[in-house]
Formats: C-alpha cells, sequence, structure tokens
C-alpha cells in the first residue's frame, strides 16, 4: 500500500494568520512564499482558515487577550474647539467647531461603510488620539475604564459592529467593536 500522503493539505503551503500592529485587524502571512495578504489566499475553505496558526486573531477568542466581561475595540476621533484636550498628533491647536467635527466623522463613516480594514486605515491617518497609530486599536477594557458614553456605546455593540457617532469630552467617536 502506497502510504505516502497524495495531496499536500493546505495548511502546509504555510499560511498563518498574524495581527497587523499598525491596522489592529489580522492579515495572512506566508513565510515559505514571503508574501502577507489582507484577505484570504484563493482555494482556503473556511475550515482550513480556522485551522491556521493564529486563526485565534480572527475569533477574537479569550486565548487572545480579553477577561470575562472585557470588550476589545478601535475607535476614530475627532477633536473639536470644546474637547477637554484640543490638541492631537495631527494638529496642535484644534479649533473645528463641534458641528464641524461631526461633518467629517459622517464623511468618514461613509466611507467606511462596513469594513474593518477601511475603519483601520482612516483612524491611523486622521484619528485625533495616539491610538491612530494602532489603526485606533484601543485594545482590551472592561467596564469602568473608558468614559461612560464610549463604554455603554462600546458593550451595546456586537463584535464587528461600529457606533453611530458618539460624543465624549475628548470629542466624537466611530467606534468599531472587534472583538
Ligand atoms: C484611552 N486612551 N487610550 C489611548 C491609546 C491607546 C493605545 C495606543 C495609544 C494611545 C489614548 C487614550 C486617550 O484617552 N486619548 C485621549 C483621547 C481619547 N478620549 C477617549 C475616550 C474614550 C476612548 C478613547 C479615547 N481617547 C487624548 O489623547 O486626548
Amino acid at each position: 500500500l502506497d502510504c505516502h500522503s497524495t495531496t499536500e493539505s493546505k495548511a502546509d503551503q504555510g499560511w498563518e494568520i498574524r495581527m497587523s500592529n499598525s491596522r489592529g485587524v489580522p492579515y495572512f502571512y506566508n513565510a515559505q512564499k514571503n508574501e502577507s495578504r489582507w484577505d484570504r489566499p484563493d482555494g482556503l475553505t473556511d475550515e482550513e482558515i480556522k485551522a491556521l496558526p493564529g486563526a485565534d486573531y480572527l475569533t477574537g477568542g479569550a486565548a487572545s487577550g480579553g477577561a470575562p466581561g472585557q470588550v476589545r475595540a478601535s475607535h476614530l476621533l475627532v477633536k473639536h474647539s470644546g474637547s477637554r484636550r484640543p490638541s492631537s498628533w495631527r494638529e496642535a491647536n484644534i479649533t473645528r467647531s463641534k458641528d464641524e467635527a461631526i461633518r467629517i466623522l459622517r464623511g468618514y463613516e461613509s466611507e467606511i461603510s462596513g469594513s474593518a480594514e477601511k475603519f483601520a486605515e482612516l483612524a491611523s491617518k486622521y484619528s485625533d488620539d495616539n491610538s491612530a497609530r494602532n489603526g485606533g486599536d484601543l485594545g482590551w477594557f472592561g467596564r469602568g475604564q473608558m468614559q461612560k458614553p464610549f463604554e455603554d456605546a462600546t458593550f451595546a455593540l456586537s463584535v464587528g459592529g461600529m457606533s453611530d457617532v458618539i460624543s465624549t469630552d475628548s470629542g466624537v467617536h466611530l467606534i468599531l467593536r472587534t472583538s
């Protein structure tokens, strides 16, 4: 009986899933081909993807960080003249009005239209928060850590959901719950 394996299993093709720190979203990496990509490699089924090393990043399972009762979220913050600290890495002295900030954020909201990658890209370019460098990712947090309107909006989201425009003392935000 010829016991050589006939077809190389897809996982042996060297694909794995890694977390992009700059964008705060998972991506596909292949060390053998030295290739990385945001979208799934051709021919990989859902089952095969779930079996890849690092698949936990896709489900945001407990193993990737959060204690029970915690959530993980990214946000895009647009500050305005009424912000508690009207300054950011983007702009030393922020003078736009709150209405202008909301108009700007609504523009990003329609550009994002449900894409986590687009959210991370716009947050890294335009968020008035230092978390911009992580694609807006704030990491894991529980209740009692963030300003109440932000906390309530995040905990009301299901994973993958994006908030309406949320206002806090810091400015106006779009929130994406990622885990
Ligand atoms: C809560 N937090 N985390 C970071 C952060 C996280 C990861 C990497 C770098 C910075 C920045 C902040 C923060 O409070 N920044 C404030 C703005 C702000 N206000 C927030 C209210 C709720 C959630 C995030 C918020 N960020 C500022 O710069 O004036």
